[in-house]
């Protein structure tokens, strides 16, 4: 039976579309989920996207954090869906407590967009099972708010429990604190990063890639890392 990932519209989603067909490019089929619904309609696994969700009124992330539809998304994940957030996903993740930390503006104040070079420093999540410990890939990144935060005890509990699933390589453009650029929860089912996966999913039309080595496709992994995890659990 084929996967179903449900993708979430937020009001001011950007790149639910994007991740909607890097679903269907990694062979699991998109369900488009409304943030105004209580149903997750039977999903499988859900993706909350980036964008500028209620326009980043008040926080990123913190407006649709309490949207209805993010009810049921903490319901699952406490359950073990696989969760994944992308850049303003991910500012829904914190802002919904899934996980620790918090994403402020970037240390420069400007909104930035680069191709970004990340170290996979946790293989073990469900989304991130396709790729080797210790990998270095390249996404784009693009935000205004990636800065991230956290007390001094969830830094060192995130470090010690290897729950810090990507670090910045080569630049830190944000001044996150020990260059982190996404979490996972301790489970390995909800992961959020700043970078961008759902745009880097086809060649000639991902991130710039100078290396004849890279293909340019390393985001379509972590949607194929979420259909493998999927199946060994059945
Ligand atoms: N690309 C995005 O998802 C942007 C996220 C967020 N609203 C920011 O600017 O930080």
């Amino acid at each position: 039976m084929t996967t179903r990932i449900g993708v979430v519209t937020f009001p001011g989603s950007l790149d639910d579309r994007d991740a909607q067909r890097a679903i269907r490019l990694a062979g699991a089929e998109p369900v488009a989920l409304w943030h105004a619904d209580h149903d997750l309609q039977g999903v499988d696994a859900i993706v909350l996207p980036g964008g500028f969700s209620y326009g980043d009124y008040l926080r990123p992330g913190a407006i649709a954090s309490v949207s209805p539809i993010m009810a049921e998304v903490v319901d699952a994940a406490n359950k073990g869906m696989p969760v994944l957030g992308i850049c303003n996903g991910f500012q829904v993740l914190v802002e919904s407590h899934l996980l620790p930390g918090g994403l402020i503006r970037n240390a420069h104040q400007q909104f930035i967009r680069r191709d970004q070079r990340l170290v996979v420093e946790n293989a073990g999540t469900a989304w991130t099972n396709a790729f080797e410990q210790g990998e270095e890939i390249v996404i784009p990144l693009k935000n205004g708010d990636g800065g991230f935060i956290a007390s001094d005890e969830d830094l060192k509990r995130l470090e010690g429990e290897g729950l810090v699933a990507f670090r910045y390589r080569g630049v830190n453009p944000n001044g996150s604190l020990d260059d982190i650029a996404g979490l996972t929860n301790a489970r390995g089912n909800v992961v959020g990063l700043m970078p961008h996966p759902e745009h880097a999913v086809e060649p000639g039309f991902g991130p710039d890639m100078p290396d004849a080595m890279r293909s340019g496709v390393d985001g379509l992994r972590f949607f194929e890392s979420a259909i493998s995890a999927l199946a060994a659990r059945v």
